[in-house]
């Protein structure tokens, strides 16, 4: 393979502290007690310094020519400590690369690396594991001081220009633009070791004022874009997010691969690797690997046209991302890519930085087509996926790339309400696309393939799924109380398509489930997060999008956390559910599992009772009996965490005296008045 093209790896990181304009009610109830308290400096954070660069150093590593490959650190807080990790990284990066070349290391990222290779049985010569070892854990020790501090030392300070950038910083939401050159080519000192040349790594924290929409990851990326433009304009870009490492140093050349196909290379935009996780369990409590999707529907996809871009570990190809519209003529264009950088050759480095810093200026992107036409789209919470299907709008097909070897790991949440606000997030912004300029329904019409069309409105419908399964849950139930049958007899021949139904699409979804990898344990987990999403994320996502459309709120992106505190982690290895807080989410989620236990309870107390005996009810009540019984079987770890548990991550007492007022009160007045 030639290997003439260059690459640029993008590293997005909302940095160590939580920012950004919070803009429902309904999130700031839901993040109230976890994510506003870490708005100090002093808070380990939400993206911890260590987890952003191990993310760099894990795609500085890939087998690639150095001097092609250049690494992009956006850091939207702004925050000298993780320029000050980035920093610390680049010079552990010169003993780092050089060792996962030699030893042939995989992972590249060195805590993954470190965590899966117990020292004892590794076959590298122990005398340099050891050494490399001690070298990132002293880094790491050093980081994670200055983390608890909140104060990047004097004495580090004055010993890089760097961090003179800060003195006119006033918050995160205030500040210029910050951009440092730390590894690049032109600069003789940027060699590791052995005298090789490093791969650029720059990092950038993009101007942002209070008065200018910054818009949120999409706003990043595309400051990534033009600035990259400017230093290295590599024809491909990669984008990963803090919370992910390469996990497989060969996947970049791979991905490669689909661009240069002599016979369909010239048509795709970009190859999208699925998002792995690295902390799932093996039951998978919260549903986080999401299985079916990346092991059934994007092979669908790819079949179609290609799979969508979810954000991260996806590679484009830069002029795509840029606005270009599909023509026969692309082919074979690699090599009038990097004419624009030609004139930069014989800047110094601090010209180019300067030079740079203009383009993330907030400024910059007035009455210019960016975050419409050209880069990321603007004003959608799943603005990877509308860009996207924009680009397939545009004529481009896109590949799916999902190797033995995952190419990237990643966080996946940890708590019920973290799994249930990442949940709202992605079924709002899919909401979105639908009534946007680039819906699926009628602007895509002609555009994409109709499957494809299909596929797309599959998640862009996922909103009002909430409204059927609300239905399920609530009036099956208070009929089976009152004592009216809703469902035909198990002996009328009507039953059997209900029964059909049932079977038919459980056992399907079970054998998608484990065929996708998973275990019985954990599709059953699967269902449950399937039924709460339902309940709760697509609701309030409905009812926020409805909201907004009057203008009551905007759009806010709330960001997922990263780490958990330690004995979360611990029930959280254990499979015990975590749900910590009261949000309107929980409440609603302990209402109808009482409701459901009300309902069951009082009509087997009512069979006690007048003893008619349980074979009229099993006989004209049969489904309703069964969706009740699954409801509250399935709603096991809500009973646990309402009335059995005393640790943190149970549900507030507050919620269990709401939630049981509210289902009782439910139940006394359905079956009193209808
Ligand atoms: O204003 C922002 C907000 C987010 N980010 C970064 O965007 C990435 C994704 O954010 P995260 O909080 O981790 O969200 P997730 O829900 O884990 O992300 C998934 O969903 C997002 C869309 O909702 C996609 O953009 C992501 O790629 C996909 O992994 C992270 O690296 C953040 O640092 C920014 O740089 N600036
Ligand atoms: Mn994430």
């Amino acid at each position: 393979m030639r290997s003439g093209l260059g690459l640029a790896c993008f590293v997005l990181s909302y940095g160590l502290v939580f920012t950004g304009s919070f803009a429902t009610l309904l999130d700031g109830a839901l993040y109230s007690d976890k994510l506003f308290q870490t708005d100090s400096l002093k808070d380990p954070g939400i993206e911890p310094a260590v987890m952003v660069i191990n993310t760099v150093l894990s795609v500085m590593a890939y087998e690639y020519p150095t001097e092609k490959l250049s690494v992009y650190l956006s850091d939207d807080a702004a925050s000298d400590i993780t320029f000050y990790a980035l920093l610390e990284a680049s010079f552990f990066a010169k003993h780092w690369l050089p060792f996962c070349k030699r030893f042939k290391v995989q992972p590249t990222s060195p805590s993954a690396y470190f965590n899966t290779i117990p020292s004892s049985t590794s076959s590298i010569n122990s005398k340099q594991f050891v050494a490399i070892k001690k070298l990132y854990q002293d880094m790491e020790s050093r980081i994670e001081n200055v983390t608890k501090v909140g104060q990047v030392p004097e004495e580090v300070r004055l010993k890089h220009k760097g961090f003179s950038q800060w003195n006119s910083y006033c918050s995160r939401r205030d500040h210029d633009t910050v951009l440092q050159i730390l590894l690049h080519g032109k600069d003789m000192s940027a060699r590791d070791v052995y005298g090789n040349v490093m791969p650029a790594l720059v990092y950038l924290a993009r101007e942002k004022r209070p008065h200018f929409a910054h818009n949120f990851k999409a706003g990043a990326m595309n400051s990534l874009i033009r600035v990259s433009s400017m230093i290295s304009n590599a024809e491909v870009i990669l984008n990963v997010d803090c919370d992910m490492y390469s996990n497989n140093s060969q996947s970049l050349r791979d991905a490669l691969c689909f661009f240069m196909d002599e016979v369909e290379g010239h048509e795709i935009a970009f190859v999208q690797t699925p998002p792995c996780f690295e902390n799932v369990t093996k039951n998978d409590l919260y549903g986080g690997a999401v299985r079916v999707s990346y092991e059934v529907e994007f092979p669908g996809m790819d079949g179609l046209g290609g799979p969508m871009y979810v954000g991260t570990g996806c590679f484009h190809r830069r002029e795509i991302l840029c606005g270009r519209k599909f023509n026969d003529q692309y082919k074979n264009d690699w090599k009038s890519g990097n004419e624009n950088i030609d004139h930069m050759k014989e800047a110094s480095l601090h010209e180019l930085e300067e030079k740079s810093k203009a383009l993330a200026s907030c400024t910059y992107e007035e009455n210019t087509s960016w975050g419409k036409e050209t880069g990321l789209v603007y004003g959608c919470l799943v603005e990877d996926v509308i860009t996207g299907l924009s680009i397939k709008c545009r004529g481009w097909k896109s590949v799916y790339y999902n190797p033995q070897r995952k190419a990237f790991l990643g966080v996946a949440p940890t708590t019920l309400p973290e799994t249930l606000v990442q949940s709202k997030r992605w079924s709002e912004g899919n909401f979105h696309i639908l009534l946007s300029k680039y819906s699926p329904t009628w602007y895509a019409g002609g555009l994409i393939n109709p499957g494809l069309q299909m596929a797309y409105c599959y998640y862009n419908l996922w909103v009002f799924t909430s409204w059927p399964t609300l239905y399920y849950c609530i009036i099956p139930s208070l009929y089976l109380l009152k004592g009216i049958p809703l469902f035909p007899q198990m002996s009328s021949p009507w039953f059997i398509p209900f029964a059909y139904v049932m079977l038919g699409d459980s056992s399907y979804c079970l054998l998608e489930f484990l065929w996708s990898g998973g275990t019985i344990q954990g599709w059953w987990n699967e269902l449950r997060i399937w039924l709460y999403k339902r309940t709760t994320s697509y609701l309030f996502a409905f009812v926020d999008t409805i909201i907004k459309s009057f203008g009551f709120s905007n759009a806010g992106f709330a960001i997922s956390a990263k780490v958990a505190e330690e004995n979360a982690s611990q029930r959280y290895e254990k499979d015990i559910m975590e749900f910590g807080n009261s949000s309107p989410m929980m409440t609603l989620l302990a209402t109808l599992a009482m409701l459901n236990l009300f309902c069951l309870l009082g009509v087997l107390l009512k069979q006690v009772v007048i003893s008619e005996g349980n074979v009229r009810i099993c006989k004209t009540m049969a489904v309703q009996v069964l969706l009740s019984g699954v409801l509250v079987l399935i709603n096991i770890p809500i009973y646990q965490g309402l009335f059995l548990r005393k640790d943190k991550g149970r549900l507030p007492g507050s919620v269990a005296v709401k939630a049981t007022t509210l289902a009782i009160s439910a139940c006394v007045l359905f079956t009193a008045f209808t």
